[in-house]
């Protein structure tokens, strides 16, 4: 139990009186009908979600029935700690802050008693361990354990974390390497790759690893061979065609010579250089757009149709033959992979959080409610689920069992002894503007799943934000419905089914014809807002990215210094983004701290701690001893590999690394002595490893993210990471970088997007879609609509973290047009802007009051 538990425990003990004094009435709360919210941004999921559990837990249900679940266990812990504390505040005599008040309109409950509270905390306190307010993640591995045999689990397994994840990938793609003969690894090369051996054998199995390990696991069996080919043109007809093309006359020289060239591949049956032909392309545009079929500025003399068609054909079935042949390989040697990496966490009793899912989602598609909830300790009769976006389809198969019972309300459990029943109930809430976790598999057309599968399931929309000020709310309201004012959707030609850029575009529109207008009721809560550009820069992108930091840094400490009280978040687009703020703003002696946190690596004591480790593990590579000898530890007798060696089987690596740490004191400020103490407490847990070695868990810190133990006024993290958070001051500086990243995943084609994919195939770059069959283009299609939204979602997430001001910096823009493909230019064409976006230091749009924080 917390110290916090522990303290309103004690407190709960002193000042509970007999429970039984106080039976609350519950009676004008009514049915909790099955509900699914979607919520905006601010609205009060998580108000929400408190308030229904409390209403539950009201109503006398016993902790050990009710489920909520979420995705980071901060949020988890940010559901439990609100519970508690507001049932402590509205129990407490001494209050006077009205939070009896607020927590009766919170559950609705205008006579709660103060006693109801306390008796109710009083039980909770007592009963933590049964309460279940946990992670997808906790929750999956909870009734993993509950059905070994089924799952077919190593007896006594455990959970294996990132590092040893990566460990064990890196494992299994060597031994499926090993059990391949030569022939096989070239063969299997060429067709993994693009037809060409380019990279070697473990860097492009790592890729595809990678990019299509965990789609396929989710797939159907025969998934990669769903994509069909043509087969070549009959013989005969290609001849026929290279004989026309080559006695062809047209005037100009550049067709003949270009009929010539297609004639004699034809001829030759020599295909490759059909690959990238600017002809081919064009003869997919005339069957398009109905024209005739150009070269340059020349048109073809008549007569010439059907041996374009037939030349179409060749180059289309070479494409996709090789696509198919690719994704069998990709398909053979994901399944060989799939068997080492298996071989590999069954002999080590180890699972990733993925396998307990995938394994538990095929199981539970055969499972009935009552053998799920005898397994289960006990049923579940009430379930809450938080941030139901950015559910994937293998999570949402293993809730829908318990989903359809809880919402089914007969059959709960009774009050205590008594034999009054407490109806089950289901809630579930999101933000279908907020899914940025595609990447790992959240889909929110979930949503629509759930309205569909969950009987009677009431649908309840709120875009009232309970966080940000009007100017905020105006701010946004200006930019995402006015999306679709930028070139992209205005120029689009949506009927262009293999062009990317109609989807992108489509993608827009459908974002900014969706939003609703947000309201607040924060309707006094001053506010400022604005799109700025930076100063001017010389060099190219670095530098234009580097000029916007330096501008949001300076606004940052301005708002420090002006307002101490209030909080700054600059929210960045990528981790080096972050990194790069951070020292910028530490250059300023602005205080300042990591979401989420840093290697420990950005302390140079911590290297020379590190280098001492790895210098014991390769003697013979002098780096390491170059290094660490140039530090105070040269002074260190007999300071060497040998002695680190002695040092760490001696004594261990955390007494070592603690020891290090203390001779390099004298060179160490603040911030490096308090990594060096978060070093030796990560060297004191890695030593519980069943195999502690030095070079893993060098490894180890170099990738674990540790964070700073106390929030400064400026905070720096991804927009990814900022999501559920909240500042007084949010800055974006980075909104010129690509909307959409480009990506090589691979696609899937599925019946639903919340279904299991049926098809997959490797990435055809948009190029080449023109070759696909309709339904595939519409599959590359939707995976680029996919990509567009979600990066609506990011730039949505991003500015509804303000609740009072919020600064957009971007750099001047090359052209007055601006019309690139990038967050900054959606921004300026929403808001309509008549300043010229090429001039440096301009305020392109402000609303409110730049001195918001004195009103
Ligand atoms: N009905 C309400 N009455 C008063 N305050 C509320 C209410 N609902 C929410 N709040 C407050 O508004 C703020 C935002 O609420 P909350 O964090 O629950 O929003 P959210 O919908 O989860 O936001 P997001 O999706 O952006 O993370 C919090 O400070 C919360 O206490």
């Amino acid at each position: 139990m917390s110290d916090i538990n522990q303290s309103l425990l004690q407190w709960a003990e002193e000042h509970t009186g007999d429970p039984t004094e106080t039976e609350v009435d519950t009676s004008s709360l009514g049915e909790l009908r099955p509900t699914l919210v979607r919520a905006s941004a601010g609205s009060g999921k998580t108000y929400q979600l408190t308030a229904r559990l409390l209403r539950i837990l009201l109503q006398g249900a016993a902790p050990e029935t009710i489920l909520a679940t979420t995705f980071t266990r901060k949020a988890a812990g940010e559901i439990l700690s609100r519970v508690l504390v507001s049932l402590a505040k509205a129990a407490d005599e001494n209050d006077d802050d009205g939070s009896l008040e607020s927590l009766r309109s919170q559950v609705g409950l205008p006579t709660l008693p103060r006693s109801a509270c306390l008796n109710l905390l009083d039980t909770l306190l007592r009963n933590m361990h049964r309460l279940r307010i946990c992670t997808l993640d906790s929750l999956f591995a909870q009734i993993a354990r509950s059905f070994p045999f089924e799952l077919n689990l190593p007896p006594a397994w455990r959970l294996t974390d990132e590092i040893e994840e990566v460990w064990m990938r890196e494992r299994a793609i060597d031994q499926t390497i090993s059990s391949l003969d030569r022939g096989e690894i070239i063969s299997l090369l060429a067709m993994l790759g693009k037809g060409e051996v380019k990279r070697s054998v473990t860097r492009e199995l790592m890729n595809v690893v990678e990019t299509a390990y965990a789609i396929q696991r989710q797939a159907d069996k025969k998934a990669w061979t769903k994509m069909a080919a043509p087969k070549l043109p009959e013989s005969a007809a290609i001849t026929k065609a290279a004989g026309e093309m080559l006695t062809a006359t047209p005037k100009q020289k550049t067709l003949k010579a270009k009929l010539e060239k297609m004639g004699s591949a034809m001829e030759s049956r020599e295909f490759a250089c059909l690959d990238g032909e600017t002809l081919i392309t064009n003869i997919a545009k005339s069957k398009l757009s109905g024209d005739p079929i150009k070269f340059g500025r020349s048109i073809f003399p008549d007569g010439l149709g059907e041996a374009f068609k037939v030349l179409y054909a060749i180059a289309r079935s070479e494409m996709l033959r090789l696509l198919k042949a690719q994704n069998e390989a990709t398909g053979s040697v994901l399944q060989t992979y799939d068997f080492q990496i298996n071989s590999l966490k069954q002999a080590k009793r180890a699972l990733g959080f993925d396998d307990v899912s995938i394994r538990l989602a095929n199981q539970f598609a055969s499972l009935d409610e009552q053998s799920l909830s005898m397994r289960m300790d006990g049923a579940v009769d009430h379930l809450l689920l938080d941030e139901f976006q950015d559910t994937s389809p293998i999570q949402w198969q293993v809730l829908r069992p318990l989903a359809v019972a809880c919402a089914s309300s007969s059959g709960g459990a009774t009050v205590g002894d008594t034999d009054r029943p407490i109806p089950r109930s289901f809630f579930c809430v999101g933000d279908t503007k907020q899914a940025i976790y595609g990447w790992r598999g959240g889909v929110a057309e979930i949503f629509d799943a759930v309205a569909k599968e969950v009987p009677e399931v009431e649908e309840v929309s709120q875009n009232q934000s309970f966080r940000s000020s009007p100017v905020i709310m105006e701010a946004v309201n200006a930019i995402f419905p006015r999306l679709s004012r930028h070139p992209i959707v205005t120029d689009s030609d949506p009927s262009n089914r293999a062009d990317k850029s109609a989807y992108e575009a489509d993608a827009i529109l459908q974002f900014s014809n969706q939003f609703p207008e947000h309201e607040t009721a924060r309707k006094s809560l001053p506010g400022h807002a604005r799109l700025v550009t930076s100063r001017a820069s010389d060099g190219g992108a670095d530098e234009k990215r580097q000029t916007c930091f330096e501008d949001a840094a300076i606004i940052a400490k301005d708002l420090v210094d002006s307002a101490p009280e209030k909080n700054v978040g600059i929210l960045t687009r990528t981790n080096k983004g972050v990194a790069e703020m951070i020292y910028l703003l530490e250059q300023m002696k602005v205080e300042v701290s990591q979401e989420g946190g840093n290697p420990l690596t950005d302390s140079a004591a911590v290297e020379i701690v590190l280098s001492s480790l790895m210098m014991a593990e390769h003697p013979g590579d002098k780096r390491w001893s170059l290094h660490a000898n140039s530090t105070p530890l040269a002074e260190i007798d007999d300071f060497g590999p040998d002695w680190v060696r002695r040092m760490t089987d001696e004594n261990g690596i955390a007494e070592t690394v603690e020891f290090l740490a203390s001779r390099l004191a004298g060179i160490c400020d603040d911030r490096d002595t308090m990594r060096l103490k978060q070093l030796t407490r990560l060297a004191i847990q890695y030593e519980t490893n069943p195999a502690p070695r030095l070079r893993d868990f060098v490894r180890m810190v170099r990738e674990k993210r540790v964070e700073r133990p106390q929030a400064a006024p400026v905070r720096v993290m991804t927009v990814h990471q900022s999501k559920g958070l909240e500042f007084d001051s949010v800055i974006l500086p980075q909104l010129e970088s690509d909307l959409v990243r480009p990506s090589t995943k691979p696609v899937a084609m599925a019946d639903s997007p919340d279904q299991p994919p049926t098809g997959l195939t490797r990435y055809v770059g948009s190029s080449h879609w023109h070759f696909l069959s309709q339904d595939w283009q519409q599959v590359f299609g939707a995976a680029t609509s996919s990509s567009m939204t979600e990066a609506m979602c990011l730039m949505y997430v991003a500015m509804t973290r303000a609740r009072q001001s919020l600064h957009l910096v971007i750099p001047p823009a090359r052209k007055a047009q601006y019309n690139t493909k990038t967050a900054a230019s959606l921004i300026f064409h929403a808001l309509d802007c008549d300043e010229d976006p090429t001039q440096p230091e301009t305020v392109l749009w402000e609303i409110g009051d730049a001195n918001w924080m004195e009103m």
